[in-house]
Formats: structure tokens, C-alpha cells, sequence
């Protein structure tokens, strides 16, 4: 029965994906309008998953921000930049998103391969995703041209950026230390040396589009270790999230001066990790925006419109008696269901990459 609720999840994923190739001859004619109807198509897709962690699991997600930021967050561009730790960080940021709005048009510096992956990675494609093999002489042009094409873009977005580059592992933190010490740089505890070349370019050609960096911490509570499989099972997680919004005007020009600034903001944001888990909390306010319906109504549109047919037709298979129908039908969803674990095994920070690891340094992203 997961096998066939997995198996259903993916069918709507797959449909969403066909309705966005339809809308390829749209780009031509209209490209706001194109645009804009991605976005909400990509929200089909996301908040399915945002009602699987805020409804399903019912993880809760509180946000430490300051007040005078707050009426901001979701009526401006801006770029976030987040610690890479767990599993499901790129999915408690989609529940930021969502809540404040931005959710079908919120965008990120991703690696190359999740360009392939089903579902997610054919949707960002429509939403014109920025995308890197964490190559930097190869990366340089493609990324700046993607961003360039951001310039114009007609919905408020959030664009990520893991300056770490990859998940934090004991072993890619040892090294990315040694790369500290090798620079001069003073050590960091709790997160990985950040990758400034990602950062500095992505100012640098979003400035004027861009009003604020969002320098946005994540924690779990009681040192919970959070995967995808947990939130699919239904288990509830506490998420403490500190977000400070950083005028982009503040950011320096210069391309040293900006990596500089970023090395600093990262002993700033390590200096923050400290006291999280020393006192179990962030300082400051509490002010968390509500969960809306809109991710749940959606989630039950698409098990209503999938769920119930499918349910149907494994009945009425089953009843006709016709072994190989009934034969095929289970293998379908079975070949279906690995595809999900496929997806789900690449939020799985033991089957990462080895980018960040000096034997993958040669060999950067096998
Ligand atoms: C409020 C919160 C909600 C927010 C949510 C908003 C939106 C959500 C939207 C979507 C969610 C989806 C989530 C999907 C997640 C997918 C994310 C990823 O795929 S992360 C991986 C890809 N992204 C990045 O890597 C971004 C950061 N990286 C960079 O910016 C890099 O600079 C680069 C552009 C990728 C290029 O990398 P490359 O390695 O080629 O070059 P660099 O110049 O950066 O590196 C060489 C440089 O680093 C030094 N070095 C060597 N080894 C290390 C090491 N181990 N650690 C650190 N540094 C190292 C080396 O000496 C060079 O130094 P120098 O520059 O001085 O020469
Ligand atoms: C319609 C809904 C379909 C539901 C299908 C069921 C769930 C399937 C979930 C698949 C989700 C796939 C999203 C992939 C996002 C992974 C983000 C991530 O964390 O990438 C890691 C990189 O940052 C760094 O990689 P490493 O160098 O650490 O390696």
C-alpha cells in the first residue's frame, strides 16, 4: 500500500512535470506569462512535500528574527544564505517560503546533478534554477548568464546559496580547516569554510534586483538528527530557524573585500552555533508566521484526484483475476516506489558526494 502511495505521489509530481513542458511554446510568446505559470505549477509540487512536513509530521518550525525585518520577508528579492547540516534544511526553507509567499518562485545555486533528478530537478528547470558543477572554471560563464536572466524576473524570489558548497561530515570539516589554517583564516567549529566565488558573483550580478542578504541559521532541537524517511514516516521534528536581513547596499564591491566579508559573516554565524548549543535556543524574538492551508488543500486535491482512481483501478485488478494484469500492476508501483527511494536517498547526507573531501579534489564530484 506505500509502495502504491509513493507510487501516486510521483504520478502527480509527473503530471505537474508534463504541464510545464506544455507551457514550452508559451515562453516564446509570452515569457512573463510563461513564468509566472511555472511558478505556480513548481508550487503544486513543493507544497506537497511543505504539507508533508508542516501536516503529515507536524514538525514544528519557529522563526528568530528581529521585528523591523520582518515586514520584509516575502515582499523583497533577496538571497539566502544557510548552514548545511541536515537533511531536510532545503525542506524546512521551503516551509519559510511558503508561509511567506515565495514559495513556486524561490531559487537556488545547485549542484549539476540534481538537474536529473525526476519530479524536483525537470521542475527547476522551468524555473530557471541556477545551476554549477562546483567547477569554477567551467561554472563561471553558465552562472553568470542565469543569473543575468534572473534580472527581470516577475515574482518576488529567495535565492539559496550553501556557501559551504556541500553537507557538513566530520571528515570535509577536518579538511576545509586545514584549508582554513593554509589561508589564515580563523577556524570554524561548526560549519565548513565557505566557498566565496558562488556568493561574491551572485551579488555582484543581482545587485539592483536584490535588496537584502538573509543570513539564516538552522537548528534542531535536543540535537534531533532529521531525515526525509523520518518526515515521510511521520515523525514530528522542532526546527529553530534565525534569519537577520542584511541591506545588500552593506556588501562590499570589491570582490576580496566580499569573500572577506562572507569569511567574517561565517565566524559571526559560528559564534551563533555556539550559543545555540549552549542554551538550546537563539537570542532574540520569537515571531513565527502561522502554517497556511494552501500546502494541505493542495496535498489533498492531488490524493482525491489520484489516490481514489488508483485505488479503484487495484481493486477492479484484482477482481478480474487476470494474473499478469494484477503481475505488472505491482511491478509498476514497485519500480515506481524505488524511484521515490532513489530521490529520497539523495537528501541522505551518507550517500553525498565527494566535493569537499581531498580525495575527491581530483575527482570533484564523483
Ligand atoms: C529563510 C530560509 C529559506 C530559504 C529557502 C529558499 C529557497 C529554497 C529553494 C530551493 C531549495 C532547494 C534546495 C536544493 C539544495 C541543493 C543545494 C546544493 O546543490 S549545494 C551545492 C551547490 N552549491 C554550491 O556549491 C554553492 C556554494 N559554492 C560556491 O559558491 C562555489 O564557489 C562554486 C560557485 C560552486 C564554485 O566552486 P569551486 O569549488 O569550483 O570553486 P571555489 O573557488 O569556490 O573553490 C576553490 C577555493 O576553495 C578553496 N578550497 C579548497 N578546498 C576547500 C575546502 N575543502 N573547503 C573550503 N575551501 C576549499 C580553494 O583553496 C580555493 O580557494 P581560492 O578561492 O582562494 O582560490
Ligand atoms: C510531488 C511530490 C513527489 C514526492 C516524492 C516523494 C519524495 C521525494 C523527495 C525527493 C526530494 C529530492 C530533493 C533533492 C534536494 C536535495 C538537496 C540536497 O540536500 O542536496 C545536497 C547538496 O546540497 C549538496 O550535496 P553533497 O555535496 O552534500 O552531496
Amino acid at each position: 500500500m506505500q509502495a502504491f502511495a509513493e507510487a501516486g505521489e510521483e504520478i502527480s509530481g509527473l503530471i505537474v512535470n508534463f504541464l510545464q513542458l506544455c507551457t514550452l511554446p508559451l515562453w516564446g510568446i509570452n515569457k512573463q506569462l510563461a513564468r509566472k505559470v511555472n511558478c505556480r505549477l513548481a508550487y503544486c509540487i513543493c507544497s506537497q512535500m511543505v504539507a508533508l512536513l508542516e501536516w503529515w509530521s507536524g514538525t514544528e518550525c519557529t522563526l528568530y528574527t528581529d521585528p523591523e525585518s520582518y515586514p520584509f520577508y516575502g515582499k523583497e528579492n533577496a538571497i539566502v544564505i544557510l548552514n548545511h547540516n541536515f537533511e531536510i534544511d532545503f525542506l524546512c526553507g521551503w516551509t519559510f517560503c511558503e508561509r511567506f509567499g515565495v514559495l513556486g518562485s524561490s531559487k537556488v545555486l545547485a549542484k549539476k546533478e540534481l538537474a536529473y533528478v525526476p519530479v524536483i530537478g525537470w521542475m527547476w528547470y522551468f524555473l530557471e534554477i541556477v545551476f554549477c558543477k562546483r567547477k569554477w572554471e567551467e561554472d563561471h560563464k553558465t552562472v553568470v548568464q542565469s543569473l543575468q536572466r534572473l534580472k527581470d524576473y516577475p515574482e518576488n524570489f529567495w535565492f539559496l546559496l550553501y556557501c559551504e558548497g556541500t553537507r557538513f561530515t566530520q571528515k570535509k570539516h577536518k579538511i576545509s580547516m586545514e584549508v582554513a589554517e593554509k589561508k589564515g583564516l580563523p577556524k570554524l567549529k561548526y560549519h565548513l569554510l565557505p566557498r566565496t566565488k558562488g556568493f561574491c558573483v551572485t551579488v555582484q550580478h543581482l545587485r539592483g534586483t536584490v535588496t537584502a542578504v538573509y543570513d539564516s541559521t538552522l537548528n534542531f532541537r535536543n540535537n534531533q538528527i532529521p531525515t526525509l524517511t523520518g518526515v515521510l514516516n511521520g515523525k514530528k521534528y522542532n526546527a529553530d530557524l534565525y534569519v537577520r536581513r542584511i541591506p545588500l547596499d552593506s556588501i562590499p564591491e570589491n570582490e576580496s573585500e566580499c569573500a572577506l566579508w562572507l569569511h567574517k559573516l561565517y565566524q559571526e554565524k559560528d559564534e551563533l552555533q555556539e550559543k545555540y548549543s549552549l542554551t538550546g535556543c537563539f537570542p532574540g524574538p520569537t515571531l513565527t508566521p502561522p502554517r497556511r492551508p494552501w500546502a494541505l488543500l493542495n496535498w489533498l486535491f492531488w490524493i482525491w484526484l489520484l489516490l481514489f482512481p488508483l485505488c479503484l483501478i487495484l481493486l477492479q485488478l484484482f477482481h478480474s483475476g487476470s494474473a499478469f494484469t494484477v503481475f505488472t500492476t505491482v511491478v509498476l508501483c514497485f519500480a515506481a516506489s524505488l524511484g521515490v527511494r532513489w530521490m529520497i536517498s539523495q537528501t541522505e547526507i551518507n550517500k553525498g558526494s565527494s566535493y569537499g573531501n581531498k580525495e575527491g579534489q581530483l575527482n570533484n564530484n564523483a
